[in-house]
């Protein structure tokens, strides 16, 4: 299905996701403009590369490059693959960015981030979650190394859409991702999704910051096994009772999922090791909050999110 003419695409915030992602709709013939900060000047002059676990090396040498979001054409869709610590001081910019009735896609993991941005947009912006399951960093300015994966399931949070809308424009944006290659599939439930998509983010973000150690270490110490597993299943109590159903047995589907991957250093691995603010509020604060709104204590994740905390505090001075 691709019935509406293709839209404009902006990327806010060009990094592992924003890379990949932009790079595989602009190969795919769609207009997409990239918003850069410290790699904006790599990228105006040497363009994006993607080393693309099938595809091999991918590469966008005249990239429409951008370093001020009020100087680019409105986009009907923008997607934003800047991590959610940034996205207060984000929303001014999707705001100069944006058509008036765009769709702001949030390709990052965690809870409370649609929420959070919410009131900083105007009520004509259709705010949706982009669920990212794939394993990508970048290398060096404008490279992006994919490892594997590359779904993006799309959810819609709030908007001027109603029910009947909704369900279209989600169509809408998961064939126009279909025709870039990209699989994806229309989230009925995007909170519940999210706490889903949590189980694996909270064991492996935090523990790999925190012991700097990959999935295949963490995985084959029985220690750190067992402590994955008692992670996964504290934030499966809380998606319970969050109204949040998952499937049955799924910290031993993560586990095993996890066992199949490739070697892998998540997204918080690299912002602790880098020096850059993590999604601590997005991936812990906000869960832990939510759990014990509800009367479910998370032991085991606050003691993570305290030791993230600590360490995060002390490369801050
Ligand atoms: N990497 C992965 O495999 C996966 C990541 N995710 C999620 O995707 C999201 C993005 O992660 P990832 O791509 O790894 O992050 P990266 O750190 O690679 O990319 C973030 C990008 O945002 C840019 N940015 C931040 N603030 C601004 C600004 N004010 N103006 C312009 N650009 C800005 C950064 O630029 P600068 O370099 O200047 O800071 C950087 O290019 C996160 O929520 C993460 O949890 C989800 C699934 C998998
Ligand atoms: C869970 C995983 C590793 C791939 O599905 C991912 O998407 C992430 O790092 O957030």
């Amino acid at each position: 299905m691709s019935a509406s003419p293709r839209p404009r695409i902006g990327i806010i915030g060009t990094g592992a996701i924003g890379g990949y992602y932009g790079l595989m709709l602009a190969r795919a013939g769609f207009e997409v403009h990239f918003l850069l900060r410290s790699e904006y000047a790599a990228v105006a002059r040497e363009g994006l590369r993607v080393r693309h676990a099938q595809l091999g090396e991918l590469h966008l040498p005249q990239v429409n490059a951008w370093c001020e979001a009020a100087a680019m054409p409105a986009c009907d869709w923008l997607l934003v693959g800047a991590k959610s610590t940034a996205n207060a001081e984000l929303a001014p910019l999707i705001v100069q960015a944006a058509a008036a009735d765009a769709k702001v896609v949030l390709l990052q993991n965690g809870l409370g981030v649609e929420e959070a941005l919410r009131p900083l947009l105007p009520d004509s912006l259709h705010l949706l979650g982009g669920l990212c399951f794939i394993c990508a960093h970048r290398e060096a300015p404008g490279v992006v190394v994919h490892q594997s994966q590359g779904v993006c399931n799309l959810g819609y949070h709030s908007g001027p859409a109603d029910e009947a809308q909704r369900l279209a424009l989600l169509e809408q944006g998961v064939a126009w991702l279909r025709e870039a290659g990209i699989e994806s599939a229309p989230i009925a439930d995007l909170a519940q999704a999210r706490w889903q998509k949590l189980v694996w983010n909270v064991p492996y973000n935090g523990l790999s910051a925190l012991l700097g150690a990959s999935t295949r270490l963490l995985m084959a110490q029985a220690d750190s096994r067992a402590l994955l597993l008692a992670l996964m299943e504290e934030v499966v109590a809380a998606a319970e009772a969050a109204g949040a159903p998952l499937p049955a047995n799924y910290p031993h589907k993560l586990l095993a999922y996890t066992d199949r991957m490739p070697d892998y250093l998540p997204s918080m691995y690299h912002d602790f090791a880098q020096r850059r603010p993590a999604e601590l509020q997005a991936v812990y604060a906000a869960p832990l909050a939510a759990a014990a709104a509800l009367g479910v204590e998370m032991p085991r994740v606050r003691m993570l999110y305290q030791a993230l905390s600590f360490l995060q505090a002390r490369a801050q001075g």
